[in-house]
């Protein structure tokens, strides 16, 4: 007869999973080799003798049991023997090498890859997400072993409501989904854009403690325009071009209602999706399912917080928020998100209505100052261009540096994708801000692209900017015992809070005013005192 087997959840005491976390044991249907091959379950060399026995392990494990404490300690070893001899090797090597040894732990023990993912955050967020998932992506063909998550491709048409049921949990809280078109500022990866569903949902996990058997990374495969990979041998994506139009829309509208068929409860955040598409499905689907777009909304609240600390890092009151010169730069799904959501802040806090509020807002794309001259403007972009008689001295598509120069903004924020574009001229202009305290934001990612460095903005714009990356950076050393603090404005700080209190208030929709409370309240996390030394963020510990 089959018998049901208790683990004494020894190990899942120690985790922190929240709502959904397990009560107390919990019944496994595996029995001997199975449970070792299960992450879920596996504990390894911790097994204890009684566990043994009960789940037919005797002897499919060496004799003696390490306990939970002395595998810890024992990965930790292996990590940091993995820095030591990988010294002096090129960044990408020695990353790609870390996110290895975390990914094997992954898929074959969770406990303990959560557990030292959530002790040691600071450290192995930069590897298991942005910039390094931007590699892991890059190179996902080639460096796939196992499968994790799920796979819909525009071959699955119909079949949906049944393959839903092939995920083995029961209950699933939380997905992220990707169709791969604009994975960071990388472009189209296709099917390999699967690791930043993962990345993120890592987040959710180690950052506001869901349950990892109750997350779900999702790819939609509907093809990719990406030449090099239709041409790699090793490529896993389908071969051939994405879908459009109508035929693209189904195929994610039968997603959508196979999830919440099975998961009615679930919530879906939509994550590097290209700008058209972010737009449509986030319209489309707002208000029918429990759903959120990250790169608009999330990305919108964390540079909400951001701005509203620059306000503060001037000595002023929040309510001059409304009086900041803001050039973004970047009209994609991300730079229109920001605006959106800062045009709503000062509407609110000046009372008056959006027509006026836009005047102190600036938007550039890749051919310069959009104005209300420019021909087949972006409708989603529209609503932000420029009246000519606005910026005297300006023309339609002024340059970057022209606009800087001009403007003299109290802020300057890049979510082009495009690494650099804050050059030195544009950087040194910044000198000649209007603010005490000038901000510079470099939010593309990876590091790559980030608009400028850290070092860079520090030397041109001077010491006394505030500064934040999408990507981590390091402080910057001044001199003089003083330290150029680096923000890393990343969405990372917003969307698992967002998840978490979406689940557990049971809201079945996100609405505007709740990303608006998430970026309030994230901007309260900050003292005056830190303000002061450039901090804008909680450290990522905190
Ligand atoms: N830090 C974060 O939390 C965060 C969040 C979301 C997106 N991002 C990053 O922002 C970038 C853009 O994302 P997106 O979804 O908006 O992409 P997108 O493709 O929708 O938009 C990119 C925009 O940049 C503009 N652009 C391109 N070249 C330019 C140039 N030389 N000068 C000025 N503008 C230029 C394009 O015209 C377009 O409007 C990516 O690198 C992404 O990784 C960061
Ligand atoms: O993934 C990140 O690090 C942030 C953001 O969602 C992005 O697309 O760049
Ligand atoms: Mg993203």
């Amino acid at each position: 007869m089959w018998k049901l087997a208790r683990v004494a959840a020894s190990s899942f005491r120690r985790s922190r999973w929240f709502s959904t976390a397990i009560p107390g044991p919990c019944i496994v249907h595996k029995r001997g080799a199975d449970i070792l091959h299960d992450p879920w379950f596996n504990k390894d060399t911790g097994f204890p003798l009684t566990e043994r026995d009960r789940l037919g392990l005797r002897g499919l494990l060496p004799p003696r049991v390490i306990s939970f404490e002395q595998q810890y300690a024992r990965f930790m070893e292996s990590y940091g023997s993995l820095e030591k001899n990988t010294q002096g090797q090129p960044d990408g090597v020695v990353s790609l090498a870390k996110w290895r040894i975390l990914n094997r732990l992954h898929d074959r023990n969770e406990t303990l890859y959560y557990r030292v993912l959530i002790d040691n955050i600071e450290d192995f967020a930069p590897i298991i997400y942005t910039p390094t998932v931007g590699l892991v992506c890059q190179n996902y063909s080639g460096l796939f072993r196992r499968p994790r998550g799920m796979y819909f491709s525009a071959k699955d048409k119909g079949e949906m409501m049944s393959m839903i049921y092939n995920w083995p949990a029961q209950q699933v809280d939380m997905i992220v989904l990707t169709d791969g078109s604009r994975i960071l500022g990388l472009g189209d990866l296709g099917v390999q854009g699967i690791g930043i569903p993962i990345g993120k949902l890592d987040m959710y996990v180690a950052a506001a403690g869901f349950n990892p058997q109750r997350v779900l990374p999702v790819m939609l495969d509907v093809g990719t325009n990406n030449q090099k990979l239709l041409e790699d041998r090793l490529y896993l994506g389908l071969r051939q071009p994405r879908l459009e139009g109508e035929e693209y829309l189904s195929i994610v509208d039968e997603f959508m209602e196979a999830v919440f068929s099975r998961w009615p409860k679930a919530v879906v955040q939509f994550e590097d999706f290209q700008m058209k598409w972010a737009f449509e499905t986030l319209q489309r689907y707002r208000k029918r399912f429990c759903m959120f777009n990250d790169d608009i909304q999330g990305t919108a609240g964390v540079a909400l917080a951001g701005l509203l600390g620059t306000v503060r890092a001037q000595g002023r009151p929040l309510s001059d928020f409304v009086n900041q010169k803001i050039v973004v730069v970047g009209a994609g799904s991300a730079g229109l998100g920001v605006l959106n959501m800062a045009i709503q802040a000062v509407s609110r806090m000046s009372g008056d209505n959006e027509g006026t509020v836009k005047n102190q807002f600036f938007l550039l794309d890749k051919d310069g100052l959009i104005t209300k001259e420019r021909r087949n403007i972006d409708p989603a972009a529209a609503p932000f261009a420029k009246d000519l008689k606005d910026v005297e001295g300006l023309r339609e598509g002024a340059s970057l540096v022209e606009v800087v120069k001009k403007l003299k903004p109290h802020v300057l924020l890049g979510l082009s994708g495009v690494g650099g574009i804050f050059n030195e001229e544009v950087l040194k202009a910044m000198r000649e801000s209007d603010s005490t305290k000038p901000a510079i934001f470099a939010m593309s990612n990876p590091t790559m692209n980030a608009e400028c460095t850290a070092a860079d903005a520090f030397k041109h714009a001077g010491e006394n900017i505030v500064f934040a990356s999408g990507s981590p950076f390091k402080n910057v050393d001044l001199g003089n015992g003083k330290v150029g603090h680096v923000n890393q404005a990343n969405n990372m700080y917003l969307f698992p809070g967002i998840g978490l209190g979406t689940l557990l208030s049971g809201a079945r929709f996100i609405t505007d005013e709740m990303l608006q409370a998430a970026a309030e309240c994230l901007a309260s996390y900050i003292t005056d005192e830190e303000i002061q030394k450039g901090k804008l963020y909680p450290s990522v510990s905190r």
